[in-house]
């Protein structure tokens, strides 16, 4: 009888989340054959959940605390993940460079740092074109591991839908990696110096190496005041990515036991991309009801009206910590758009958290044909972020960074100084330009002297 009455409400939970299936989904792909997409739904659904609700749960909580300026969320990682780098090696130097800068934040700053990855299921990319064309030849563009696979050739760019189950198991390697090193002793604050082990040596680094000095020396005068620092052997980490493709969404979406109510497992905090946030589309519609923290990208065309909107559909309770809107203005707009969207959104009484992206609204390709961007334009972002705060006096609390732990040429400046003509000698990203091992600590040292003006 009572398991009668549960299925009812887990079925009109489902019936209501499947309302998306109706409206327009944005970015997908064209899949040949429906029978095997619908072959690999099955085989999702029948697998374990890849997070649990009671661990999204905390992670809104924190995501509360940043938003009332108690804490601060540094989310990072690749643009684009692939099947062939989740590697324990590309793994754990990711992590470690995620730990990196969260120390230089949490010490510069004084307050607890939230670490997301953009890791384990960060396989599926929104395109500006359907198509790419090399020397006369036009294939489907690259969507994303979960989709197609990135040699250009038209095997290789078929879209494939056993990718999305391969997706699911690669994510679950990685994300039990990530487990292992964030809590069985990786991640012990004590290992401050270890985490800088292995990286090539540079200005960034020997500043590192300086602060993970005053580090441990705070951590053995606590020792010998008797203070336990049992509390810092493991640390919490998060996984993310962009919710775009929802045919390996649904599948893994779940009725959490506890309460009745929907969670997608594929990862404790998930994004709505600037290119399919429409308030009519289906990601908003499937996000809408499912209790993850949820993330919006804005875009510098987005209005006041798009973000109250996007607020009434996605958390129409104003729950603390449910909804983050990541900001991705461009360097040179963000000084303009940022401080009206921040003071609309503040006088219709709503406090989301607010991230930036210094990322996405900088891109640009040099005449060689790489995608990349100015680490100068970057780092000009973000100040303008916390100069659009301070002007408004709300709070700048989070950043969201596409990097990686290894030393490629991306992105072009920081202190190497990479040029155009660098970029080719180490340009790996199968999407973006991410900033490598050294950009993102000195990106992090920066942020941190932000960070010390507030606090
Ligand atoms: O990661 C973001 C998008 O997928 C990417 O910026 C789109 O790039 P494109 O313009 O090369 O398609
Ligand atoms: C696609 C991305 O960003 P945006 O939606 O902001 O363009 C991304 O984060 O890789
Ligand atoms: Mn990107």
């Amino acid at each position: 009888m009572t398991s009668q009455i549960h299925e009812t409400a887990a079925e009109r939970a489902f019936a209501e989340l499947d309302a998306y299936q109706a409206l327009e989904a944005k970015q997908q792909p064209v899949w040949p054959d429906p029978e095997a997409v619908a072959y690999s739904a099955r085989e999702l659904s029948s697998q374990p959940p890849l997070v649990f609700a009671g661990e999204a749960d905390q992670l809104r909580d924190r995501l509360a605390s940043a938003a009332r300026g108690e804490a601060f969320l540094l989310q990072g990682g690749d643009c684009a993940e692939t099947f062939a780098a989740a590697t324990a090696d590309r793994i754990r130097d990711r992590v470690k460079t995620l730990l990196q800068m969260a120390v230089v934040l949490t010490y510069g700053a004084s307050m607890p740092v939230i670490k997301v990855g953009r890791m384990a299921g960060q396989f599926a990319k929104p395109r500006s074109s359907n198509e790419e064309t090399r020397e006369g030849v036009t294939l489907p563009a690259y969507r994303g591991d979960l989709v197609n696979g990135y040699d250009f050739t038209p095997e290789s760019r078929a879209a494939d839908p056993a990718r999305l189950v391969q997706g699911y198991h690669v994510s679950a390697s990685t994300l039990n990696l990530i487990r292992a090193f964030t809590q069985g002793g990786f991640a012990d604050l004590r290992q401050v110096h270890a985490w800088n082990q292995g990286f090539v040596s540079n200005p960034a680094n020997q500043r590192y190496e300086s602060l993970a000095g005053e580090i441990d020396r705070a951590l053995r005068f606590m020792a010998a005041c008797g203070v336990d620092n049992t509390a810092l052997t493991q640390t919490e980490f998060y996984v993310s990515h962009e919710a775009l493709l929802l045919d390996y969404e649904r599948p893994l979406t779940r009725v959490d036991s506890r309460t009745g109510d929907l969670y997608d497992t594929s990862g404790h905090m998930l994004w709505i991309g600037e290119r399919t946030r429409d308030i009519d589309g289906a990601h908003v519609e499937f996000l809408s009801h499912v209790r993850n923290p949820i993330g919006v990208k804005l875009g510098p065309t987005a209005t006041v009206d798009d973000a109250l909107r996007l607020i009434d559909k996605l958390d129409p309770e104003r729950e603390p910590g449910r909804l983050t809107f990541i900001t991705r203005m461009g360097a040179g707009k963000i000084r303009d758009v940022l401080p009206g969207l921040l003071a609309g959104v503040r006088d219709a009484g709503a406090t989301p958290l607010w991230v930036t992206d210094p990322m996405h609204g900088n891109g640009m390709t040099t005449a060689t044909g790489y995608k990349t961007r100015r680490f100068d334009d970057v780092m000009d972002e973000l100040r303008g972020f916390f100069e659009a705060h301070r002007e408004v006096g709300t709070y700048p609390g989070g950043i969201h960074i596409e990097l990686t732990g290894d030393d490629v040429t991306e992105c072009l400046g920081g202190s190497e100084n990479i040029d155009e003509a660098t970029l080719a000698t180490r340009y790996e990203s199968v999407c973006d330009p991410r900033l490598n091992h050294m950009q993102s600590l000195e990106l992090a040292f920066q942020v941190a002297e932000e960070l010390k003006k507030i606090s």
